[in-house]
């Protein structure tokens, strides 16, 4: 009997949640991009981080010089959380459905952004609490998930159709030609879960770690910081498994986010993280594929405390700091510029060579030759 209950389960999860070796971006198109970084027509580093920006795009695409980023694509996933309507956020939860609307409409500052880099803009309904067009449900998991204070966010088998869900998503992009991707989320309430995640796998005290989120009063704090001092409580026994950790303390938008985050990864495509709330599902989409980090950049540092910690955790140098705290993918839309100027420098500027300009250091050893060797 108990071998028919858990052999299906155990299967379910070998599918959805197991993932093969993530394999590193090239280590040859990265040394040869650092090579190329130094005959072009500038002084040696002088594009500083743009270089190491543009060779790390070097080693996604396997190849040198890169191409400029031909479909760029922000996927949006919303998801409602019940402990929003135990006060821990300064919106109410029926601001998430609106806005997705507002997405669809292209009103709201990730359709702003993206326009303005080229990037396009898909949302998808993954637990949204109220019912959503047909053209952003498709991948919808339930209608809002638990409040993790005092009940586990999903259903084992919830959380693995979310995961499978994130992966599905980066493949449909990746396979409609996508080259670099972008995961931005919507959620009242989603700070808490991302903040549990975050200060769980890290193993660090709420108080250090709660921040405001959409804007909540000291009295909000307070609910907040209780409710993350809860949820963490009840994610301790399980926080060395991801998928476990998910069930309990996150939601089906960040496990469908995790396994986006990770499946990109193994498709070998670039990601640009956001804030708070994506870099959490990413801290468990590397316990799930670890390595996958390497396929990733921090877009920005969100002023969510959270954060940083967590981009230590994944050893991530955000591209800008606006203090924002928006979400959405804007935080890594505002960084996106950066990334195709890197690509641009790295793929279009001359070579000295070609453009008959002479390089300092060469010029310098061939005066020091002539000097020494009068014949
Ligand atoms: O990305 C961030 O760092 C970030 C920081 C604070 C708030 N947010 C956004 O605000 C919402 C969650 O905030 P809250 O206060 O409702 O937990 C959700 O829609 C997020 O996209 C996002
Ligand atoms: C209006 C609004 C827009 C958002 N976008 C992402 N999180 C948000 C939260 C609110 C409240």
């Amino acid at each position: 009997m108990t071998t028919e209950s858990t052999g299906p389960a155990i299967s379910a999860r070998a599918t959805a949640a197991t993932f093969d070796p993530v394999a590193h971006p090239s280590a040859a198109a990265r040394s040869a991009a650092n090579a190329r970084q130094l005959q072009l027509t500038k002084p040696t580093g002088s594009l500083g981080r743009l270089e190491t920006l543009g060779s790390w795009v070097a080693g996604c695409q396997d190849r040198c010089p890169p191409q400029l980023f031909a479909r760029p694509r922000v996927v949006v996933f919303a998801g409602d959380h019940g402990v929003a309507r135990h006060g821990v956020s300064a919106y109410p939860a029926e601001v998430t459905a609106q806005m997705v609307a507002n997405f669809q409409a292209g009103g709201a500052a990730v359709n702003a952004l993206a326009a303005i880099t080229g990037a396009g803009v898909r949302v998808v309904d993954i637990a949204v609490d109220s019912d959503t067009d047909a053209a952003v449900s498709t991948h919808k998991v339930r209608r809002s998930s638990g409040s993790i204070d005092r009940e586990d966010a999903l259903t084992e088998d919830e959380t693995l159709r979310a995961i499978a869900a994130g992966r599905a998503i980066a493949d449909e992009e990746v396979d409609s030609g996508a080259d670099l991707l972008i995961a931005g989320e919507m959620g009242i309430g989603n700070t808490t879960p991302a903040t549990v995640l975050i200060a769980s796998l890290t193993d660090t005290e709420p108080v250090a770690v709660v921040g405001r989120g959409t804007g909540i009063d000291d009295a909000g704090w307070v609910r907040k910081t209780a409710a993350v001092r809860d949820a963490m409580r009840r994610v301790r026994p399980v926080v060395k498994d991801p998928v476990a950790l998910l069930r309990v303390g996150s939601g089906a938008d960040l496990a469908a986010m995790a396994g986006f985050l990770a499946q990109a990864a193994l498709r070998r495509t670039p990601v640009i993280l956001d804030g708070v709330v994506v870099t959490a599902a990413a801290m468990v989409a590397e316990e799930l594929a670890p390595g996958a980090r390497f396929w990733w950049v921090a877009g920005h540092r969100s002023t969510e405390p959270a954060h940083s910690l967590a981009l230590d955790h994944l050893q991530l140098e955000p591209l800008v700091e606006m203090d924002m705290r928006l979400g959405e993918g804007s935080g890594a839309l505002v960084a996106l510029p950066l990334l195709q100027a890197a690509v641009a420098t790295l793929a279009n500027m001359s070579t000295f060579a070609d453009a008959g300009v002479s390089t300092g250091a060469a010029d310098a050893d061939e005066t020091a030759d002539v000097d020494a060797d009068p014949s």
